[in-house]
């Protein structure tokens, strides 16, 4: 990346979990992006956030680190069918680059899950994935995510799984407008 200039993960003013650490150093990122440097302090002092940079300025990763940050900071842990942080993205392809940046990520964490729920594959399949392995992070495209708010009849009650809800992010919300 060109606009490499924020310091090491370590200059922020609240350190970052071992783990994640551990991640950024396996992915060779030394630096914070201006973007990361500016946002990852805000969102894990609980602040709403709104952040406009350009593509490929490093915004998944100023919203997942801290996604992943805060859920380890709830006092009650989450269970399996809390969801703990919802992305909402515009695309299937945002929404499947966020999920793997996700994974890359919940390696370190296999005590949270997540799950992606876009358009193309048959929705009862996301339920009984929703149901067998649970979602504390959900990465979601509007019109598949409102279909799983309608499952009750299926067995999947996201409007109360969502009630443990910390963070929400609206990916990419400024060009939807
Ligand atoms: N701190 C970093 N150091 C090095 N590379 C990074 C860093 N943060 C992110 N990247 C890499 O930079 C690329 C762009 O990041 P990312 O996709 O998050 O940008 P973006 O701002 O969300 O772009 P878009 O607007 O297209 O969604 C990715 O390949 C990502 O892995």
């Amino acid at each position: 990346m060109d606009n490499i200039t924020d310091g090491t993960w370590d200059s922020l003013p609240v350190k970052l979990n071992d783990s994640i650490l551990e991640t950024l150093k396996e992915l060779e990122f030394t630096y914070m992006t201006p973007v990361q440097s500016a946002c990852i302090p805000l969102f894990m002092g609980n602040k709403d956030v709104a952040a406009e940079a350009v593509t490929g300025s490093g915004k998944t990763l100023a919203f997942v680190i801290p996604i992943i940050e805060l859920l380890l900071k709830r006092e009650e842990k989450l269970k399996k069918m809390q969801v703990g942080a919802l992305v909402i993205t515009p695309t299937r392809e945002l929404g499947l680059q966020i999920s793997e940046v996700v994974g890359t990520f919940l390696q370190k964490f296999p005590q949270f899950t997540q799950i992606l729920l876009i358009g193309g594959s048959n929705p009862i399949e996301d339920v009984e994935k929703f149901k067998e392995q649970g979602a504390n992070i959900v990465i979601a495209t509007p019109g598949r995510l409102e279909d799983m708010f309608r499952r009750k009849a299926d067995g999947l009650d996201l409007a109360s799984s969502v009630k443990s809800l910390d963070v929400l992010v609206l990916d990419e919300y400024f060009c939807c407008q």
